[in-house]
């Protein structure tokens, strides 16, 4: 349903500016932008990706994922996570080969990098049918050492990106991706941003602006907990003021319903008419 729903979106995006015109329609992709950090950003993604590889069809036969700006790492690494939780996501589903693969692009030098810098690991699950050949490649594009804002990790440890530096950076990737598929079915990707919308990037630059260039269809985690209702739609107006189109909302249950005070507001508010 959830994917129905992104597709739909996916399709409709606007394409306003040199990198989202790039970007080809057939391959979806999505900003997952969260209201806070810690919020529950690469669950989503990891969810996400999980049930898009679990499809027993050809296609999607890909998920990219791409977290372009990593502070905390290697201790911290959303790629990682997702690395090492997805082949488990996908497992009790159908027939499948899944070969998942990580790895970081430009680690500053403070950072102890991972050996191997690239790893890759072959998953076959057992299932009835035809086994379809699913591909999770997960990368970091820029990783500091520092668990801080990418701004004071860039500052602390020397390696500042300017921000046409990431972009390029990104779209490359996101241009790259297009051949993981080799042409079997979709390719679907995933571009997590860090902290909040309004985080800064490494320059100082807000990623809600820094990423606006891309007019990616984008997924909003909000908050479920205390404050998180505040902190969810100041989220969403952010984005919807940029010109984001948010596909959809997600958010943890904290026992507070959250989801139902938000829905009912957005329903019946300006923005959703
Ligand atoms: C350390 C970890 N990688 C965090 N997700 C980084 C979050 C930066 C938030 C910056 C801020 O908005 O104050």
């Amino acid at each position: 349903m959830l994917r129905r729903l992104l597709l739909r979106q996916a399709r409709r995006r606007h394409c306003s500016s040199s990198f989202s015109s790039a970007l080809p329609l057939s391959s979806p992709t999505f900003a997952v932008f969260g209201a806070n950090t810690g919020v529950g950003k690469t669950l989503v993604s990891a969810g996400l990706a999980a049930s898009l590889l679990r499809s027993h069809a050809a296609s999607p036969s890909a998920v990219l994922y791409l977290k372009p700006l990593q502070t905390g790492f290697p201790a911290d690494s959303d790629a990682g996570f997702l690395y090492r939780r997805v082949p488990a996501l996908v497992r009790p589903s159908h027939a499948a080969h899944l070969v998942a693969s990580i790895d970081t692009l430009s680690p500053a030098p403070s950072v102890e990098t991972p050996s191997p810098s690239r790893e890759e690991a072959a998953f076959s699950y057992d299932g009835e049918g035809k086994a379809a050949r699913k591909l999770l490649a997960c990368r970091t594009l820029y990783a500091w050492r520092e668990a801080v804002s990418p701004h004071l990790a860039a500052e602390r440890e020397g390696m500042t990106v300017e921000d046409a530096h990431v972009r390029s950076l990104l779209a490359a990737c996101l241009a790259e991706g297009e051949n993981l598929g080799k042409g079997e079915g979709d390719v679907w990707k995933l571009v997590e941003t860090a902290g909040g919308v309004a985080s800064p990037g490494p320059s100082g630059t807000l990623q809600c602006d820094l990423y606006r260039h891309f007019r990616l269809p984008t997924i909003l985690v909000g908050d479920g907990c205390l404050g998180g209702i505040s902190g969810t739609l100041s989220a969403y107006e952010t984005l919807l003021l940029r010109g984001y189109d948010v596909s959809a909302v997600i958010l943890e249950d904290c026992g507070l319903s959250n989801d139902k005070f938000l829905l009912s507001y957005l329903r019946n508010s300006f923005w959703f008419a």
